[in-house]
């Protein structure tokens, strides 16, 4: 639970990035023990506030301090805010690219960063961000989402269907599959109700798996249309994932025996672009932040 004042009320903002939605809580100085039941009590729909995931807002070094972290990941600075992310179960991912653009969104609608160019920490290492514009509502954020590394194929089962796709790590581990002849309504129909089987010795640690279809034709900007739907690894169907539209736009361009280019992605939960590059990635698109409040104290006990 709270280990910081459970009498106190806990302040939230709720945001998404094309509805990948998330619970924001600042805690700068690691002051919340983020258990796991605790975290998915608040993402629990019915519960609590509900969400796909927890973004905590953090000091890097504060969470060497206290032991949450062993150590600053690669290229984090100990000043640089800290995106601790948490799925909706109370894992712990090691990055969100929605949640970037999300928490770089909340940091510069709150004053906490000054500038509109920045480095946000996250346990994948530090994701350089820019904020092309914003008001307290809405944000159009870029996210360096960084190398893209693709290791091999893997299959899927999803209800009475198999899908083979290329293992991705985007910092976090990913099944991208680029179904062939997948039409819109095909992947309209795809049923996730009953979860998604994947090779646990090919992804002992979980993935989330991305189910993409082949691109249209190069856009007046150059970009490859494509669209995809996602199960993520704790938490279940989501309308998009950044890290899963990195590596689904990562699939698609090796599919067409290429490594480099630029996507437009459709998800259920809107559009965003993909860069790939030969030394990084990126993803740019909107960030919302829609309400805030205050938790109650002792909102997360089940004693009634
Ligand atoms: N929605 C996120 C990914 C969140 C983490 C993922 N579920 C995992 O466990 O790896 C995104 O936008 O990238």
């Amino acid at each position: 639970m709270i280990a910081q004042s459970p009498a106190e009320h806990l302040r939230f903002v709720k945001g998404h990035g094309t509805q990948n939605d998330f619970v924001i809580l600042a805690d700068p100085a690691a002051n919340l023990d983020l258990t796991e039941p605790f975290v998915a009590a608040l993402c629990d729909r019915r519960r609590g506030v509900g969400a796909d995931g927890l973004l905590r807002v953090v000091r890097s070094a504060a969470l060497v301090e206290r032991g949450v972290l062993d150590g600053l990941p690669d290229g984090v600075a100990p000043d640089d805010w800290f995106m601790d992310y948490r799925n909706a179960d109370g894992s712990i991912a090691e990055m969100c690219g929605n949640g970037v653009r999300v928490f770089a969104h909340y940091l510069r609608a709150s004053g906490l960063a000054s500038e509109d160019a920045f480095t946000v920490g996250s346990r994948a290492g530090a994701r350089p961000v820019i904020v092309h514009g914003h008001d307290t509502v809405r944000a159009d954020v870029t996210v360096e989402m960084g190398r893209v590394r693709m290791d091999g194929e893997s299959l899927v089962r999803i209800g009475d269907d198999a899908y083979r796709g290329i293992k991705v790590d985007v910092g976090n581990p990913h099944l991208a599959c680029v179904v062939p002849d997948l039409t819109s309504e095909d992947l309209a129909a795809i049923d996730f109700a009953a979860g998604v089987e994947i090779d646990h010795d090919a992804f002992p640690h979980g993935a989330n798996v991305e189910l993409v279809m082949p691109p249209g034709p190069v856009d007046e900007l150059g970009r490859l249309p494509t669209a995809m739907r996602v199960f993520e690894r704790g938490v279940g169907e989501t309308r998009s994932c950044g890290t899963g539209l990195v590596a689904a736009g990562a699939a698609v361009l090796a599919a067409r025996g290429e490594s480099t280019g630029t996507l437009r992605i459709t998800v259920p939960g809107g559009r965003v672009d993909v860069g790939i590059g030969p030394e990084g990635s990126s993803l740019r698109g909107p960030s919302m932040l829609v309400a805030e409040g205050e938790l109650r104290p002792g909102w997360d006990r089940l004693d009634h």
